[in-house]
């Protein structure tokens, strides 16, 4: 069976900063999981938290039912990319990743295996201090898979990765899901965990907004609209309306169905001889639901209408909290 994090009511303060309220969420295996809010919604303290790195003022987060404190060997339960700055930049990569795996009583063959697994292999024995920051981030990577853990945590492993990286990124995260792994992947920009989150953790302010699967949060948004173009607008708007469609003309040819699904909205005009030149279901990107849904929760907006940047103004703060969770 695989390992589960548990994330229950988290609240931490830093000052006068709430960086947690009342985060509340479960990582299954067996599926990417997307973590993903605007900067400052609290995604790396909440990662640091379970990582035993920042301690919370309240709420529990568990891994496998236990604190990462009082797992046994724990790096081989979680592995974490946290920040990808070059470890000793003197040091090659294959000298950090041993350094580290001593320290685990792990062997040069698991290093090895774990710089092929990353790509790395034909890199290993440069010094890090002139590495991309795409390539330091798959050096955290492979450090992170020494101990070979069912739980991995990365925050924002995007960062810095040219096009290439980010496809090999994509069908690699997958592979550990596939593997069973419970893989738990933040990032500010949701473009980038389209194709790869199976399962959403939407977050902003401190606390969980939605937590959904990719798909179901895309159907939810698209709703059920559908376009029409046709040369008939009146004719195919009295045949749907008959049918119990809402229509809106949008264009001289163009219209909006919503109540009557698309393979509908063609059977209709056909045994009504409407014509018409397209009926297509109305899709909506991951990138807009997402903006729909955390446009409360980001911490520096810029106010429609607000001054623009260089005139003296400076960031609006939008105050509104978070919407309700919706599961
Ligand atoms: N050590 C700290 N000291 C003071 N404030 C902190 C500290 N760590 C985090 N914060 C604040 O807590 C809030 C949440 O920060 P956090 O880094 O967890 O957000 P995030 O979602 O990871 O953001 P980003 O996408 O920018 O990385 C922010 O307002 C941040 O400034």
């Amino acid at each position: 069976m695989g390992t589960s994090i548990e994330v229950d009511g988290l609240h931490k303060r830093f000052g006068g900063t709430k960086a947690l309220d009342g985060m509340t969420f479960t990582v299954s295996p067996g599926r990417v999981t997307g973590f993903v809010g605007p900067n400052g919604a609290g995604k790396s303290t909440t990662m640091r938290v379970v990582l035993g790195l920042d301690t919370p003022d309240a709420g529990t987060a568990l891994v496998g039912g236990r604190r990462y404190a009082t797992l046994p060997r724990p790096l081989g339960w979680v592995g974490a990319l946290l920040d990808a700055a070059a470890p000793q930049p003197g040091r090659s990569a294959r000298n950090h990743l041993l350094w580290l795996a001593h320290s685990q009583g792990l062997g040069r063959r698991r290093v090895d295996e774990v710089l092929d697994l990353v790509g790395l292999a034909g890199a290993a024995r440069r010094k890090t201090g002139g590495y991309s920051l795409g390539m330091r981030q798959r050096l955290g990577i492979a450090a992170a898979l020494l101990g070979d853990p069912p739980v991995l945590m990365f925050d924002e492993p995007f960062n810095g990765m040219d096009p290439q990286g980010i496809v090999w990124m994509r069908g690699f995260l997958r592979s550990l899901a596939d593997d069973d792994r419970t893989v738990l992947v933040s990032s500010h920009l949701m473009s980038e965990l389209q194709d790869t989150a199976d399962h959403l953790l939407i977050v902003g302010r401190g606390r969980l907004i939605a937590d959904t699967s990719t798909a179901a949060l895309l159907a939810a948004a698209a709703g059920d609209r559908v376009r029409l173009r046709t040369s008939a607008a009146a004719a195919a708007a009295t045949a749907l309306e008959r049918a119990g469609g809402t229509v809106v003309l949008t264009g001289p040819q163009a219209l909006t169905i919503s109540g009557v699904p698309a393979a509908e909205v063609v059977a209709i005009l056909g045994a009504a001889g409407v014509p018409f030149a397209e009926v297509a279901a109305e899709q909506v990107s991951l990138e807009r639901a997402y903006l729909d849904l955390t446009s409360d929760a980001v911490e520096y907006a810029a106010r429609p209408g607000a001054a623009p940047p260089g005139s003296g103004a400076g960031p609006a703060v939008d105050g509104a909290h978070a919407k309700d969770a919706v599961r």
